[in-house]
Parts: C-alpha cells; structure tokens; sequence
C-alpha cells in the first residue's frame, strides 16, 4: 500500500504526529463520551510529551468514565482530548483486573492470525458488530511517568489496544467492518447521525451512506 493510502486508512508515522501543548492537555471534569459522528473523533491526535500532575489527573478521569459507562477500553479523543492516551483494563470493573495506560503507543508486529469479535465501542453506545484483527500484536509505548516499555498482547487485550489505538488514528470500528455487517448496523448509524444533527444543528459531517464512496477513496481494497 502507498504511504498515502496508509495515512488515509489511518495509520501514520511519527514524523506526521505534532506534539500537544499543556493547553491541549487541560479539561474540566467530569469527562463525556463523545459520540459518532463528531468530528472529534476523526482529528488528528497529538503526542503527549508532558508527563504531569495534570496527565496522572486526566487517566484518573478517564478511568471513571470508563467503569461508569461499562467500557474495557477507553482512547482520550473519545472524552474529547486529542492527544495519544488509551486506558483500558479488560475486566471492566475498578478493583479487579489490571489497569493498563499507554501514552504514544505504537504497533511493531501484527500477528497473521486473524480472528472475528463482536466488538462494542463507547461512541457507538448498544451497538455490537463483527470486526476481524489479528489475533495478538507486539507494541512500544510509555508508561504515565514518560519511560519507555515494548509489550506483548494476544487474545482480549490486543482486541481491546487495537479497537483503542484505531481511535488514535481517527479509525472508528465500523472502517474495518465489511459492507454486510454494516448493513446490519446502518439503521442504528444513521439514528446516531440524526441525533447529532438534532443535537447540535449541524449537518452530520459523515454520513454511512456515502461510505462505499469514501472507502474507494481511502484505499480500502474489499467491501
Ligand atoms: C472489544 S474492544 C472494545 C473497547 C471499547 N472501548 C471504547 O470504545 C469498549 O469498552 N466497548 C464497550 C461497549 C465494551 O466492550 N464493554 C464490554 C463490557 O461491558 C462489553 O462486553 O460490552
Ligand atoms: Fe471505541
């Protein structure tokens, strides 16, 4: 694949990723989810090179939500901060299982094997659908104290990194679905798309509809 099909589909190289400045880490509890179609989670996402009270603050936060809204994995652009964080703890409940944060992560093997899951996402909320990934994936990235750690993942974990690292890169699950299992999603999509339309106004800056269209574009290859 070309370097500019690759940087449409999502992925993208460090040199391509700007650094955030302490404004862009500020927020305000309590955190929200945001939801599909915002163009929140479509922007570009910066590296964090801060490692603070404020950063320690905002995992905490982003934890909460997490635990409140039933998530196992939560990426900070969908709280509304662009910048490269990911959360997530594959049991789900504050006390059980281990919390893992990952700060400019990045992948350096994918494994061939793929496997099909039926993934949830929190700006997707109740709608549930096939997405095939391989199976586990050989990461780097930094722990909240900014050292830098490489990591092996595989059955639910590497789901979880994956589906989480995807919103890093603007990639939502439903990029990765095949044509068939989003027609069984599409009336649920498009109610979300009415909703923020109604919500805030504006015209849904992405419509399912027109992703056959898109997809063409972006370089992805099957349906
Ligand atoms: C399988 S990767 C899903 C990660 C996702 N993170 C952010 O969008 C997430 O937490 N989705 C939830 C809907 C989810 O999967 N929740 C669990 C536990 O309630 C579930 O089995 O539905
Ligand atoms: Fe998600």
């Amino acid at each position: 694949m070309s370097t500019v099909a690759q940087a449409k589909r999502g992925f993208s190289s460090r040199e391509d990723e700007r650094a955030a400045s302490p404004d862009d880490l500020l927020f305000e509890p309590p955190l929200r989810i945001v939801e599909y179609p915002d163009p929140i989670l479509r922007a570009r996402n910066k590296r964090i090179e801060t490692f603070d009270e404020n950063l320690k603050k905002l995992v905490s936060e982003m934890f909460d939500v997490m635990y409140k809204t039933e998530g196992i994995g939560l990426s900070a652009p969908q709280v509304g901060m662009n910048v490269r964080l990911m959360v997530f703890n594959p049991a789900g409940e504050r006390g059980e299982g281990e919390e893992i944060v990952l700060i400019n992560p990045s992948v350096y093997k994918y494994s061939k094997k793929m496997i099909l899951f039926d993934e949830g996402c929190l700006s997707f909320p109740g709608i549930y659908a096939d997405v095939e990934r391989p199976d586990s994936v050989q990461i780097e990235a930094q722990d909240i104290m900014g050292a830098n750690f490489k990591f092996d993942l595989s059955g639910l974990p590497a789901r979880i990194f994956q589906h989480e690292f995807d919103h890093l890169q603007g990639t939502l699950f439903f990029d990765r679905m095949t044509e068939e299992v989003v027609n069984s999603i599409r009336t649920e999509l498009k109610a979300l798309e009415k909703k923020y339309e109604d919500r805030t106004g504006l015209r849904s800056p992405e419509k399912i509809d027109m992703r056959r269209r898109m997809r063409a574009v972006a370089g992805f290859g099957k349906s």
